[in-house]
């Protein structure tokens, strides 16, 4: 009999249509991953701002019909994840699941179908390239709380300098470039979301994962291009790290220059690439006299990403059957006694 491997999948989640926008508010802020205040405070706090962003939230959301498009996003990565395991795998029967962790289907939900399915191993695979406890932490913390089946887990923490992930952005940005009429007098903008600046002050690895996945991909573009980090998706009144995604579009501008801007902490689309990017970015630009405004795609199914992926998922197993040696490398940037790879470790 063939062994059963799991790999699940984490991603964020976003509302299936209107009426979930305010719920998936709710989840998120709720979260004390986010906010990291006594759920005493947490709570109606989160009652607090998930009403009272709904109305711009929902506006956001029916530029793309009125939910976010992220799950069926996700399922078609793990579809091509699946196939590209069945290759990658022989003799093992692999299966991907879809954990999402402020809307359906929940880590919980998840969990249980995972448990179901009655797994020998289990590979927690996040979609984030990049490690943040206010992202893979957190859904870490969620399946670590709900997950009651069987099977070996292994975690793969991170994958920041990934050969696939990197060969499939520079791919992806010199094909958009050509596609735009090869323009010369433009800066490439690596956009990732920002994060509050006390989360990286407390230690979290995600600014330096996001510049080391930034610089990876400089150096396959040809030499000498003009390039910076940046960070969009501000939320909240704390001082968020930087510099922004518009004070860099204003910036280009100022300078005479145009644009292209590649989203590097999200690996499909969804509302903070296809509103905030196409829509408000884009209209910055213009104001501003950045132009070309070009926007390179999020990966979604690049077989060199898929492939790395299924890569990662290989050698999470052979870590665990002690033929390669357990490392976390890179991967979260914490000492290996801190790394959430590690079975038990505090995410
Ligand atoms: C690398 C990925 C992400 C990090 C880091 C992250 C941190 C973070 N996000 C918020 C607040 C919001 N995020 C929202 C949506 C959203 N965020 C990410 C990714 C990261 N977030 C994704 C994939 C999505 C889903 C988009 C979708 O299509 O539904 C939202 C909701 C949208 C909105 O109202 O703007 C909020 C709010 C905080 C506060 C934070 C770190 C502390
Ligand atoms: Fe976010
Ligand atoms: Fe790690």
């Amino acid at each position: 009999m063939s062994k059963k491997l799991a790999v699940v999948l984490f991603n964020l989640g976003g509302p299936d249509g209107p009426r979930a926008v305010r719920p998936f508010l709710f989840n998120l802020f709720r979260d004390p991953a986010i906010i990291g205040a006594p759920a005493l405070i947490r709570y109606p706090l989160a009652a607090l701002i998930s009403t009272t962003r709904e109305k711009m939230a929902k506006a956001n959301y029916a530029i793309m019909g009125g939910g976010s498009p992220l799950l069926p996003e996700t399922q078609k990565q793990a579809e091509v994840l699946e196939t590209a395991l069945a290759t990658a795998l022989p003799g093992v029967e692999a299966k991907c699941f879809i954990a999402m962790r402020y809307w359906h289907p929940l880590t919980g939900e998840t969990a249980r179908q995972v448990a179901a399915f009655a797994p020998d191993e289990v590979v927690l695979l996040p979609l984030y390239p990049q490690f943040s406890t206010t992202t893979t932490g957190s859904s870490l913390k969620a399946w670590r709380k709900t997950y009651k089946g069987p099977g070996s887990e292994t975690t793969v923490c991170c994958y920041p300098t990934d050969g696939g992930l990197i060969d499939a952005h520079a791919r992806m940005i010199r094909e958009t470039w050509e596609k735009a009429g090869s323009p010369t007098n433009i800066r490439l903008l690596f956009s990732a979301h920002g994060l509050p600046e006390k989360v990286i002050l407390a230690g979290d690895p995600y600014q330096k994962q996001i510049e080391a996945t930034a610089a990876a991909v400089a150096a396959k573009l040809p030499a000498g291009i003009d390039w910076t980090v940046c960070y969009q998706s501000r939320v909240g009144p704390l001082k968020w790290i930087g510099p922004s995604t518009d004070e860099e579009i204003r910036r280009a501008g100022a300078e005479g220059k145009g644009v292209m801007i590649t989203p590097i902490a999200f690996v499909s689309e969804h509302v903070e690439t296809l509103v905030e990017l196409d829509h408000e970015y884009a209209e910055l630009a213009k104001d501003v006299g950045a132009a070309p405004y070009i926007r390179v795609p999020a990966l979604g199914g690049a077989p060199e990403f898929i492939d790395g992926l299924a890569a990662a998922v290989r050698n999470a197993l052979g870590e665990r059957a002690g033929s390669v040696a357990p490392a976390c490398g890179w991967r979260c940037g914490a000492e290996w006694s801190q790394c959430p790879r590690r079975e038990g470790a505090a995410a």
